[in-house]
């Protein structure tokens, strides 16, 4: 029976299967997430905290790319995407699944086709679903989005090395809205992006998913960027939620050492901008001071271990 829900994750725990090099890696652990209709949610985390990972087995690409690419997929619980158990999908079901979500890669701005120009790359979705979608119908469409997306309207005829790394991010959401999904999962998207219209660029994709009744899983590290945009927020660590909801009740409220030092961190963004608001903390500064030390050990030892094994995979 199909889930009301556009995401329903239970308990989910994905892997990287053992490869000749390497032993099989969890990297999500029992995590568990509901999405309803129309709603925005952040996913935030640190390096290697298995943000990337939850993003392309929920999209479905993991699946496309299928086990010789090494891909992750789901050992534990269940995750239903529109409608569909992720677990097992057969090919004819993920490719109904694709019709309904919408994926930006964590890179996808550096791997725009190179010698097209940016009316044809964000129009391109369009044709691949239609050969005879209506030309003048999707020029429109993508000037809108472009537009939206705070990209002169001269970038339309300019080709992917013309534009600047953010320019081209911006491009790839573009791309990743055209179809209208039902749910965008987009990995960093506002990664290269200048940082003074990061929250703009969040925002219009909120607003836009938003106007439709459509969803967004947000995946980024940075909360500032998610700002009011997203209805609420996961906090994933070492593949496990460690907070969820609201962001304002997440980082007022912590509950895990992790999300103690996100909340610092931000607060003490807040006060740089606001000199006079201060913070009124239960616990105290010593308890602040610890939870701190232990957010920065945990960013530290999260970086290394992501690169560890990222050269063990290499
Ligand atoms: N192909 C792979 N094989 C084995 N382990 C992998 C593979 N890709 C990623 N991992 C590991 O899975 C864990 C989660 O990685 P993931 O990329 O999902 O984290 P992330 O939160 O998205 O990090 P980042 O913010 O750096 O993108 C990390 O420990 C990472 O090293």
């Amino acid at each position: 029976m199909a889930d009301r829900n556009v995401l329903t994750a239970s308990d989910v725990t994905i892997e990287y299967p053992a490869h000749s090099v390497s032993s099989a890696f969890t990297a999500v652990k029992g995590f568990t997430l509901v999405i309803e209709p129309g709603e925005i949610v952040g996913l935030v985390g640190s390096s290697g905290s298995g943000k990337s990972t939850l993003a392309q087995v929920a999209s479905g690409q993991a699946a496309i790319r299928g086990s010789k690419e090494n891909s992750p997929r789901i050992i534990g619980g269940s995750l239903d995407v529109l409608g569909f158990q992720m677990r097992g999908l057969k090919r004819a079901n993920l490719n109904k699944l694709t019709l309904g979500v919408g994926y930006v890669a964590q890179d996808a701005g550096s791997n725009l086709t190179s010698n097209m120009t940016v009316a044809e790359l964000v129009a391109e979705p369009l044709f691949l679903r239609d050969k005879r979608f209506n030309r003048q119908e999707a020029g429109l469409k993508a000037a809108t989005l472009v537009d939206a997306l705070l990209l002169p309207v001269g970038t339309m005829l300019k080709q992917p090395h013309e534009l600047s790394s953010g320019q081209r991010q911006r491009v790839a959401i573009a791309r990743g809205l055209i179809l209208d999904p039902v749910l965008l999962i987009a990995d960093e998207p506002t990664a290269g992006v200048d940082v003074s219209v990061r929250g703009a660029v969040v925002d219009v994709i909120a607003g836009l998913q938003r106007s439709r009744g459509a969803s967004a899983l947000i995946v980024s590290h940075d909360l500032d960027a998610l700002g009011r945009a997203v209805d609420r927020i996961a906090v994933i660590h070492e593949g496990v939620v460690v907070g969820l909801g609201p962001i304002d009740e997440v980082l007022g409220d912590p509950r895990h050492p992790y999300v103690a030092g996100l909340a610092r961190e931000t607060y003490a963004d807040e006060d740089e901008s606001d000199e006079g608001d201060e913070m009124d903390e239960a616990g105290g500064d010593d308890d602040d001071a610890s939870a701190e030390a232990e957010y920065e050990a945990n960013e530290d030892a999260d970086s290394a271990r992501a690169e560890a094994r990222r050269e063990e995979n290499r």
